[in-house]
């Protein structure tokens, strides 16, 4: 296990790239099973979740080059099946949240697709109902193998049919999305999830061929067609990203540019920023945060005190939401943050508390910040990273603190965000990896 080794208390100053989204491209490069041409997508982020998806597709058979600093191109013209039954493939899986995407293309173009439990953030229940039921109300036959811990799909042809999803689940509607653009006829699926990366998947269907409406909206149409053909695809701005980089300006009171954000896809992230009295201005594709001493956060219209929760989009996404808790420990004023999709993505505010922050943690849900407008600064801590979101949350304090933190487990943080001690380094941070 690497760690990290933070010196904090230094400003950044200068501009700073996002890197392509984590989210979106795990489920692009799943959807170039779907057909037999190649596929090329750039701005493909050097991550670890990336970097195991590559190679996990390689080692099913999909021919995969990289043919530019961030450009790969997929061709799956065949699938190694006898590989997908083998114990490496289902471990690989296991470590893996992306993997369970897999299954929609797998079924749709081969009829059949085996996967175990996939990994991802342990940070509460992460149920996969809305994925099943869905692709079986698709006409697939669908089995979980107890014994072995796999979930086992066959299919001789997929029917398209009418469904409202329990839950508007990312993952969950691109793998129904990707199987149903194959299946015979019409697929409608209300309170589909509509964050750009699944936005940006319907997209990139659509230009292969498939034939999908409601792109954006919690009602996607799919008329099923025969067959789909290679395409090009950028992947966007990690919107988590350029809200982890707003936070940290605000956390070190340091002048960013975050430079070509898409702002048109963040949607009401810097809308949730600034209600924490963070100043952020859009200048043409960028966001300019200035250096800020003090930052007050908002009370609602009635006087009663921010709640800041995420929400399915267009609402708050809940990958921000740990970022906000500790940019909040240096604001002015008192937040609730309100983290309603996962159960334990709080418990890492204990960390914040034994470097300083003021914080009550209600329930695995609620913690109460009360900012102390940098009336004591944080100390640097020991601590071993949860979770990517609050991998990258400690970072955030780490560098703001006073003193030497470490941070152990950053594989966690690896898994998301690219060379980000050569990044944050590079603006006037001192991170050391050992
Ligand atoms: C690889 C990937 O893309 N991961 C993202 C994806 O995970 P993933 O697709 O796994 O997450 P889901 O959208 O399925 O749901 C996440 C959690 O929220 C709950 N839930 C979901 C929808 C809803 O309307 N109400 C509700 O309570 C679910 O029960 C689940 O516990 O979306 C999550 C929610 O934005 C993000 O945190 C993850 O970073
Ligand atoms: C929870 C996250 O990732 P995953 O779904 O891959 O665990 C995240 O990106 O914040």
């Amino acid at each position: 296990m690497a760690s990290f080794i933070i010196e904090g208390g230094h400003r950044l100053a200068g501009d700073i790239h996002p890197q392509g989204a984590k989210n979106e491209v795990l489920q692009i490069i799943c959807a170039t099973l779907l057909t037999a041409e190649k596929v090329t997508v750039h701005n493909v982020p050097n991550i670890l979740d990336v970097n195991n998806l590559i190679q996990l597709m390689r080692d099913m058979g999909v021919e995969v080059s990289k043919t530019g600093i961030d450009t790969y191109t997929f061709q799956a013209t065949r699938i190694d099946t006898a590989y997908l039954e083998s114990e490496e493939f289902l471990k690989k899986c296991s470590s893996l949240r992306g993997s369970v995407m897999l299954v929609g293309p797998m079924v749709a173009r081969f009829g059949k697709a085996i996967i175990s439990k996939p990994g991802g953030d342990k940070i509460g229940r992460r149920r996969l109902d809305t994925h099943f039921i869905g692709i079986q109300n698709l006409g697939v036959d669908f089995r979980y193998n107890e014994e072995a811990g796999t979930f086992e799909i066959t299919a001789d042809r997929l029917k398209g049919t009418y469904m409202l999803l329990d839950e508007a689940s990312v993952t969950g509607t691109a793998n129904i999305v990707m199987a149903a653009v194959l299946a015979e006829g019409k697929t409608t699926i209300y309170n589909a999830a509509c964050e750009p990366y699944v936005q940006q998947l319907c997209r990139m269907l659509n230009r292969m061929g498939a034939k999908i409406t409601g792109i954006a909206s919690n009602l996607l149409t799919i008329e099923g067609v025969k067959e789909l053909h290679g395409t090009e695809h950028t992947i966007l701005p990690d919107m988590i990203e350029v809200g982890s980089f707003i936070g940290m300006a605000a956390m070190t009171a340091s002048e960013l540019t975050i430079k070509n954000v898409s702002y048109e896809n963040l949607g009401i992230i810097p809308q949730c920023f600034r209600r924490l009295g963070i100043h952020l201005e859009q200048q043409g594709d960028d966001i300019y945060v200035p250096a800020q001493e003090t930052y007050e956060i908002e009370s609602f219209i009635d006087g009663s005190i921010m709640t800041i929760a995420d929400a399915p989009w267009p609402g708050l996404t809940p990958d921000l939401l740990s970022v906000m808790l500790v940019v909040a420990t240096q604001a002015k004023g008192s937040v609730l943050i309100h983290q309603k999709m996962f159960e334990s993505r709080l418990f890492f505010v204990d960390k914040l508390i034994d470097m300083g922050a003021q914080i009550i943690l209600c329930d695995p849900h609620r913690a109460v910040v009360i900012g102390h407008n940098r009336g004591f600064r944080l100390h640097g801590g020991n601590m071993t990273s949860p979770d990517i979101r609050a991998g990258i949350a400690l970072l955030i304090a780490a560098m703001s603190a006073d003193g030497i933190s470490r941070i152990h487990n950053i594989e966690q943080i690896d898994r998301g965000y690219q060379d980000i001690e050569g990044r944050l380094n590079a603006i006037g941070a001192r991170i050391t990896r050992i």
